[in-house]
């Protein structure tokens, strides 16, 4: 079984991102990414502080907006239309989920699509499905960026998604067809699941359950990514697929931490550098 390292494949990214920056810096543009966190949801500020880690140590510019989780809509909205006037800024994302008391769409639906580094934006989202994208939602993205570096060619592959989120599964499929792979997304509503994910060459999982993904819904020698960020009953981290269970019957696999979560944090930052580009090329 290979492992697939996100953090090692991070690092190799990351050498030609830092250079990128260098380079656009020399134009007198710096990448600008910022984030709005709102509220104190604890798995939320890790991924924060991982991305504001990332950012400066690429050397790019990189600022955290973070609200009470009672801030009003009314607020959010007024930051976001600063920042969508901010040539300093080239991207920024708001982290999901928010609050109840906030409407998610008409949230994502203010940010600037020009700056939409997630990728979440409808007119990006179309853009990704006919197949010439603006921006990448980042998870996908890195996904099949640690693809690319093992060699894995998707084309005429079987894929199977768990999970149809507009956040990992969709954008996930529609990289893979772009690719040419066969892609199903199976769901809750999914019949027999086990048969349909035993046909899969590649099984992308992205449904928020602990461990669960066994080796009975796995082919002999597919590659399995896991992109669950769930906690074990010791409190620990881990993924939606039983490692341990399933390491012996898939011939490469993600691991919780270290795989899918590193590769997200570098297309992110790989997204906003492409936007300083753009910036810095006029
Ligand atoms: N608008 C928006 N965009 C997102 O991209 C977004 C979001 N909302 N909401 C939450 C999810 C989750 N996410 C992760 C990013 C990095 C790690 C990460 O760095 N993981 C490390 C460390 C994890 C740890 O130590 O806790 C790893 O897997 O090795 C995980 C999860 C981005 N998301």
């Amino acid at each position: 079984m290979i492992l697939l390292d996100g953090k090692k494949v991070a690092s190799a990214q990351d050498e030609k991102m830092a250079q990128r920056v260098a380079a656009v810096k020399e134009k007198g543009v710096t990448p600008g990414i910022a984030v709005i966190l709102v509220g104190d949801n604890s798995a939320s500020a890790v991924y924060v502080r991982n991305k504001q880690r990332r950012a400066e140590k690429l050397g790019m510019n990189s600022q955290l907006i973070h609200f009470e989780a009672g801030v009003t809509e009314k607020e959010l909205l007024d930051k976001i239309a600063e920042l969508n006037n901010d040539p300093q800024v080239d991207g920024f994302l708001v982290q999901l989920p928010l609050p109840d008391t906030i409407d998610e769409d008409r949230v994502i639906n203010a940010i600037d699509s020009s700056k939409d580094v997630d990728g979440f934006a409808p007119d990006n989202v179309g853009h990704l499905w006919i197949g010439e994208p603006h921006t990448k939602p980042a998870t996908a993205a890195g996904i099949l960026t640690m693809l690319d570096y093992y060699d894995v060619d998707l084309d005429g592959k079987n894929v199977v998604i768990i999970g149809r989120s507009n956040i990992v599964g969709k954008p996930v499929a529609a990289m893979m067809l772009a690719k040419n792979a066969t892609v199903t997304i199976a769901h809750s509503h999914t019949k027999n699941l086990k048969e349909l994910t035993k046909t899969a060459d590649v099984l992308v999982v992205a449904i928020g359950k602990a461990k669960f993904v066994t080796k009975d819904y796995i082919k002999d020698g597919a590659v399995v990514i896991d992109v669950g960020m769930d906690r074990d009953e010791n409190g620990k981290l881990c993924g939606d697929v039983d490692f341990d269970d399933v390491k012996d019957t898939a011939s490469m696999i993600t691991p919780v931490p270290g795989g899918v979560g590193p590769m997200t944090i570098t297309a992110l930052m790989e997204q906003v550098i492409e936007l300083a580009e753009d910036r810095a090329n006029g």
